[in-house]
């Protein structure tokens, strides 16, 4: 069996909550109770989880909801394509949704969200990525909130996986 490499810290946890703490103070004065917070799962759950927690402790109690989409399966490229597992469990219609998701890379999965938000009838939609990966050519839509720019390498850790791996890991890694 090929060795797993030693995951490389780099943003410690300490940075991550700043960060999340950060974006919740920027995203709690443009949304309102009535805002559906809806986490790209599985990956965007932890960062899901802390900023809620983070905009609640602003005063501001959104609601919950939650897409299961999948594009990389067990392997650290994207497949091309968007799976989608499970939809919204409640109508957006008329809502503002605001997408959270752990990590922005191709954009394909945030675009499938924002399409399937619209498509709902979601009146206003805001996307947030805790992490931005650099990328050649334009990505649409970019993330109308970005916590972190990350390098251009493999993240583990903060709910990014490898191979479904290592997304309890409190640190952002580099795996490569
Ligand atoms: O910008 P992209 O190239 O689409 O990559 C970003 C997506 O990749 C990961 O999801 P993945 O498909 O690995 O599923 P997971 O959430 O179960 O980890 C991550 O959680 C993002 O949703
Ligand atoms: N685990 C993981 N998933 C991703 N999905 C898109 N980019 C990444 C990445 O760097 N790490």
């Amino acid at each position: 069996m090929a060795d797993t490499p030693t995951p490389i810290v780099l943003l410690p946890e300490s940075e991550v909550a700043r960060i999340v703490a950060d974006l919740a103070a920027r995203i709690a004065p443009v949304t309102d109770d009535e805002t559906v917070a809806a986490v790209l799962l599985t990956g965007g759950l932890w960062f899901a989880a802390d900023l809620t927690r983070a905009l609640s402790r602003l005063g501001r109690n959104v609601r919950f909801d939650a897409l299961w989409l999948a594009s990389y399966g067990d392997e650290k490229e994207s497949r091309g394509r968007i799976d989608v597992y499970a939809p919204f469990q409640r109508p957006v219609a008329g809502k503002t949704v605001l997408i959270l998701d752990d990590v922005f890379d191709t954009g394909l999965s945030l675009a499938e969200a924002v399409r399937i938000a619209k498509e709902g009838g979601a009146a206003r939609v805001l996307t947030c990525v805790f992490a931005r990966k650099p990328w050649p050519l334009p990505r649409a839509p970019e993330p109308d909130f970005v916590g972190w720019d990350a390098p251009n390498r493999f993240l583990v850790g903060y709910g990014l996986d490898h191979a479904g791996a290592l997304r309890g890991l409190p640190d952002i890694c580099a795996l490569d």
